[in-house]
């Protein structure tokens, strides 16, 4: 077991790095992990007990560079060594080689993401309705019966006067209304374009919607009772773009895309009825009375509100971006994002400086207020890929989601790197691997910089055989070129939303099968273009935009060319409550 480093914890609480243990700069830790800088002590970010991370993760990457994020994905291993004075001595152990260099021990991990919660929610329960007495009616036993008496008692005492309490109600077909219990809140979640994390969903899990009022009465039956009051809705902000799944069974319940979406993922319980409780010596089948009773032999139980429902949700964020930029890590994705838009991402010169997707509008419309930057198609960029991404190398799988709803890809490559075209055939393959409907869409290929003398000299060169690498789609006969779409056109027409996202779903699980593992670039679409820049200094901006305009022009005609399918009306499914009147 190699040792690389070493460092100590105080209690569970905090985490501090001996200084000289990493090389600077080495270490990134993302703003919302609440830590600064490695160099100091890092407070409540960071628990470490028996070599188990619980909170803030490490991630190591195959140069045993070692990030802190919230994401739960390891290359390496962290193991807590014998305390000493109190102090769990942790060391960072390689436990296999790096998959970079060697593909063939690529094997699947487990990995979770940080935009991705499970979450429980529950609505309210149901308020309870109450036993009434029918009004003027006395619920005391009588006296016994003496025959004669009672009339002349009648007789002797002066009526008494009947306190007016106006008529009770009733609904139309005069059968009597008694209140009912409040129903119970029921729990909405809600696409927010304020709220762009899910992060705040790892600190809170659980969220329940309040119960509905009882009848808050007993007594007579009068007009003045009032049923209880409904429980809250609870609305629950989520990111647009959060895909909202049940856990047990993985059904989907909705792809909130858009701002103001909403699903209603728990009903609230329905509010208890009220019953009627009749005199001893006036007793009739409650059904007489035409209210809403339900009739069972424990007629109390009938009272009370139904239970609201606790299901257990999957969130999971799916960036929602008109334009993926993609590339192997250092390429110059984040530089790029940042020279096309006002987007300023962190870039540095180490692999992984990217750990989340970021996100960058193109210039749109300029007679808008905003000067065309609401207006403007989207661009993300997404974290490096490495080879074997698509089984969860590096940060793989964690972001390839993210390019679900993309219509036009943007393949960085550095032409300055060892073989650039290599470069691109491992992004491709591994896009192909992920879910072969990647390789279909419309792609542009950035040679990114340029300015350096080597990528220079090289440039034509790539430029020609990039250009010409792959499936040329224009040149296809129409049928052809349709059945390589396929995937995505069948995405497009399909006519339910649900099963669509679950067949996308299906595809990025299973990725491409293995007897199509010798599909290489050469079967895969064509770039629409190969452009040349410099991020640093700007080169070639001019024509990226020019180039991603008509590429998505292009890729809006088609779409709206084609017939789309008539969406059959759905069933109307209603099921009347089964209750006994
Ligand atoms: N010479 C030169 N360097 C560049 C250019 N574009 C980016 N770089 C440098 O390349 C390094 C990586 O740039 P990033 O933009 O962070 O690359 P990235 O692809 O986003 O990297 P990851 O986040 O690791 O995926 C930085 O040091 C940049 O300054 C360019 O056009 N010319």
């Amino acid at each position: 077991m190699e040792t690389l480093f070493s460092f100590s914890t105080v209690g569970v609480e905090s985490l501090h790095i001996p200084s000289g243990s990493l090389p600077s700069g080495k270490l990134n830790a993302p703003s919302w992990a609440g830590l600064s800088s490695h160099r100091t002590q890092v407070p409540h970010a960071f628990r470490c007990a028996s070599g188990v991370c619980t909170r803030t993760v490490l991630i190591i990457d195959s140069q045993w560079r070692l990030f802190l994020t919230g994401a739960f994905l390891t290359e390496g291993r962290l193991v807590a060594r014998a305390s000493e004075r109190g102090r769990a001595v942790c060391a960072l152990t390689k436990t296999r080689p790096s998959a970079v260099d060697e593909p063939e021990n690529l094997e699947k991990e487990a990995h979770k993401y940080f935009d991705q919660v499970v979450i429980t929610a529950r609505s309210g329960d149901g308020g309870h309705g109450s036993v009434l007495e029918m009004p003027g009616s006395t619920l005391r036993p009588l006296p016994p019966k003496v025959y004669g008496q009672r009339k002349r008692d009648e007789k002797d005492k002066p009526a008494k006067k009947e306190k007016k309490t106006g008529a009770l109600k009733r609904t139309s077909d005069g059968s009597l209304l008694l209140p009912m219990g409040g129903h119970g809140g029921d729990v909405i979640l809600v696409a927010d374009e304020t709220v762009d994390t899910l992060l705040d969903f790892h600190k809170k899990k659980r969220y329940n919607a309040k119960r509905g009022s009882n009848v808050d009465a007993s007594g007579p039956l009068t007009p003045m009772l009032r049923d209880g009051a409904n429980g809250l809705t609870l609305r629950i902000p989520v990111p647009v773009g959060t895909v909202v799944k049940r856990k047990r069974g993985g059904k989907l319940l909705a792809d909130l895309a858009r701002s103001g979406d909403q699903v209603t993922v728990a009903r609230g319980g329905r509010g208890g009825i009220s019953m009627l409780e009749h005199p001893r010596n006036n007793r009739r089948p409650l059904k007489n009375v035409g209210a809403p009773i339900m009739t069972d032999p424990d007629d109390k139980v009938l009272t009370l509100g139904s239970t609201g429902e606790e299901v257990q949700l999957e969130l999971t964020l799916r960036v929602v971006a008109d334009v993926g930029l993609v590339g192997l890590p250092n390429a110059g994705k984040s530089s790029l994002l940042a020279a096309v838009t006002r987007a300023k991402p962190e870039i540095a010169d180490y692999p992984f400086t990217t750990l989340m997707p970021n996100l960058g509008r193109l210039e749109g419309n300029k007679d808008t207020d905003d000067g065309g930057f609401a207006s403007g198609p989207t661009l993300a960029d997404l974290p490096g890929l490495i080879k074997g991404a698509h089984l969860g190398k590096g940060l793989g799988r964690m972001f390839l989601r993210h390019l679900r709803r993309t219509r036009l890809l943007i393949h960085v490559v550095d032409a300055a790197a060892e073989d650039p075209i290599r470069d691109y055939r491992v992004l491709r393959e591994e896009l192909y691997f992920y879910n072969p409907d990647y390789v279909s869409r419309p792609h542009i290929v950035v040679l990114n910089k340029l300015d350096l003398a080597q990528a220079q000299e090289r440039f034509e060169n790539l430029r020609e055989t990039i250009s010409f690498l792959g499936v040329n789609m224009e040149s296809l006969p129409s049928k052809d070129a349709s059945n390589a779409l396929t995937s995505l056109e069948e995405r497009e027409n399909s006519s339910t939303e649900p099963s669509e996202m679950e067949q996308d779903d299906e595809a990025e699980r299973k990725g491409a099968s293995k007897d199509d593992e010798e599909q290489t670039v050469e079967n895969f679409r064509r770039p629409v273009s190969v452009v040349g820049t410099s991020a640093r200094q700007g080169l070639g901006m001019d024509e990226l935009l020019r180039e991603i305009r008509v590429a998505l022009e292009k890729e809006d005609a088609r779409v709206k060319r084609k017939p789309k399918q008539k969406k059959e009306p759905k069933p109307l499914l209603y099921k009347a409550p089964q209750w006994q009147i």
